[in-house]
């Protein structure tokens, strides 16, 4: 299997892909409810609307997945965004990657803190749920429809994340 090494979850890094939700990554504050709370405003678009879907928020329970990590697949949602905030206080995992003539390209690993979120743009590739450590809550914030939005892929060669920095 051919090695996926995580970096750092930024921002920056993650803008080809949707955004990370967390209170540096706010381009608005507002300060409101007369001082005692301080808004962190717009971070990341909801884009569910396509085709008559809805915003829902769920929890995802994630069981935990233990190194090394094998990354044969990925999938995306062409018909809306899909929004992931840690409840557990733990890290976790991000996988992502480009679309290359609708087949996601070469992988990319980021390793997500517990106070950040990611939202996956819509139609971005990227690997299910990848809790660490212990059984993890993730609310989830998506689209809400009875059609499947879901496109999965399988990699010829699949990757293995051995360690986590
Ligand atoms: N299937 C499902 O709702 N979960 C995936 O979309 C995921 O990204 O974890
Ligand atoms: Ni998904």
């Amino acid at each position: 299997m051919k090695p996926l090494l995580p970096i750092t979850l930024t921002a920056d890094a993650f803008r080809p892909f949707g955004e990370v939700i967390e209170t540096d990554n706010a381009s608005e504050i507002h300060l409101i409810n007369k001082g005692t709370t301080t808004r962190f405003h717009d971070i990341a678009p909801v884009d569910v609307s396509d085709k008559g879907g809805r915003p829902i928020i769920s929890i995802f329970r994630g069981k935990p997945f233990v190194l090394p990590i094998r990354i044969s697949m990925m999938e995306r949602h062409p018909l809306g965004s899909q929004a992931f905030m840690p409840l557990a206080g733990r890290p976790y995992l991000v996988v992502v990657a480009q679309d290359m003539a609708g087949r996601p390209g070469e992988p990319q690993a980021f390793l997500a803190s517990e106070t950040q979120g990611v939202s996956y743009a819509k139609g971005t590739w990227h690997h299910p749920l990848l809790a660490l450590g212990d059984v993890s809550d993730f609310l989830v914030l998506d689209r809400g429809s009875n059609d499947a939005n879901l496109e999965e892929a399988d990699y010829p060669e699949p990757y293995a994340i051995n360690a986590l920095t």
